[in-house]
């Protein structure tokens, strides 16, 4: 394996953009204990809590908003687009970065200009379909993109050359021993270890869709004897849940602890962001995905080839109501083998090295 002494990454916005440069800059780390390691992020974006506190150099360059699709309003704003490129251009020059890796999000764009400028490697992570934004504007200068997915390859033409690395995940999650921490994690939230606990998750933004649903139906899940661990979402406004229920219904803002959550979980209720995906088959956890609506069916791409396998059960976001819920989760959160089954066709799906291969592709681009 070669050496590497300076990297900056680039990612930002919600994350499912910021988690996986996390999970690559510890495997730098791990691998290079000298390595300097800078992040550029936008002013705003949820990299403001996420990476000062998993200990890593974060320097914010000026906002740029991209429009959401590649024209011509994209001339119309040469001054910005120039004031971030010449700080992110600042920042690589500072710490002699000998590669830039971008994780898309709008902060993107300014490093892979910069970098290109200065004739550096440039390698691209993405995890959607269609590719997001920035990251499409980066494969104009560079042709090193790694992907989390193996459809992915199939499904977008700006892809088809692209390397299949499996996503970088927070090793406190793919190095989990789920039984051994499930005490622990119960104990946390305050869980019984007796009954089933359907954890709930609507991404690192939350989902009210997702969050009013199962509030509705918190009476018939706790009479069913199913326990309900709630994940609100960092942006997502508080919901009623009825007193005196006769199971634990936790309602959590936010975990930093993700890993905790999953150990408590026997199911997952959650949108279908290509992170979360990662996780949830790298884990074998089954999983409910109500994919996000909104996006040009990024989230349904992202979680039919699991369901396809088995591994999970698909609803749309409309469909998702709490008689839903009573219809088709209670049942199957009190059906022990059938979850084993769904987790054991997740686990298959999964990959837990994503952060090694991306690694490794990018020693290939320095090298
Ligand atoms: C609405 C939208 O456009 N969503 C996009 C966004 O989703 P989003 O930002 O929600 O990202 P993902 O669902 O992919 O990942 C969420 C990440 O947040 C973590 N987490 C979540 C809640 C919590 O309390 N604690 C915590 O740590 C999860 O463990 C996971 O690592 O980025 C993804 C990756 O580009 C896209 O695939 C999604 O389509």
């Amino acid at each position: 394996m070669g050496s590497l002494r300076s990297v900056v990454l680039a990612g930002g916005g919600t994350g499912g953009h910021i988690y996986p440069l996390l999970a690559f800059a510890d495997a730098l780390r791990r691998h290079f204990p000298d390595i300097r390691i800078t992040t550029l992020g936008s002013p705003k974006g949820m990299e403001n809590q996420l990476i000062p506190a998993a200990g890593y150099d974060l320097r914010s360059i000026p906002a740029f908003q991209l429009p959401r699709s590649l024209n011509l309003d994209l001339l119309r704003t040469p001054d910005r687009m120039y004031k971030s490129a010449h700080a992110a251009g600042e920042v690589i020059d500072e710490v002699e970065a000998e590669v830039v890796v971008g994780f898309g999000g709008y902060v993107s764009v300014p490093a892979y200009l910069a970098a290109w400028r200065r004739e550096l490697p440039i390698v691209i992570h993405e995890v959607n379909v269609p590719p997001g934004v920035a990251n499409r504007m980066g494969m104009k200068f560079t042709k090193r993109v790694a992907v989390g997915f193996p459809h992915q390859l199939e499904q977008a033409e700006a892809l088809r050359n692209a390397r299949l690395v499996g996503v970088p995940l927070r090793t406190g999650i793919t190095h989990m021993d789920r039984p051994a921490l499930r005490p622990q994690a119960l104990y946390h939230f305050g869980l019984r270890p007796d009954l089933p606990v359907l954890f709930v998750s609507g991404g690192s933004s939350g989902a009210r869709t997702i969050n009013l649903a199962v509030a509705a139906a918190a009476k018939r899940l706790a009479h069913a004897g199913i326990q309900v661990l709630h994940v609100q979402g960092g942006r997502n406004d508080p919901f009623e849940v009825p007193k005196d229920l006769p199971v634990p219904y936790v309602v959590v803002p936010y975990l930093s602890d993700m890993q905790l959550g999953y150990a408590a979980a026997d199911l997952m209720l959650c949108r279908g962001g290509a992170i979360t995906v990662a996780e949830t088959t790298a884990l074998g956890m089954p999983a409910i995905y109500v994919p996000y609506p909104f996006s040009n069916q990024e989230q349904r791409r992202n979680a039919l080839p699991v369901v396809e396998s088995g591994g999970g059960m698909l609803v749309d976001n409309s469909e998702l109501t709490p008689e839903w819920i009573e219809t088709n989760i209670i049942p199957l959160a009190r059906d022990r083998q059938r979850l084993a089954a769904m987790g054991g066709a997740a686990a298959r799906y999964g990959r837990r090295d994503g952060d090694e291969q991306l690694l490794r592709f990018v020693l290939e681009a320095v090298s």
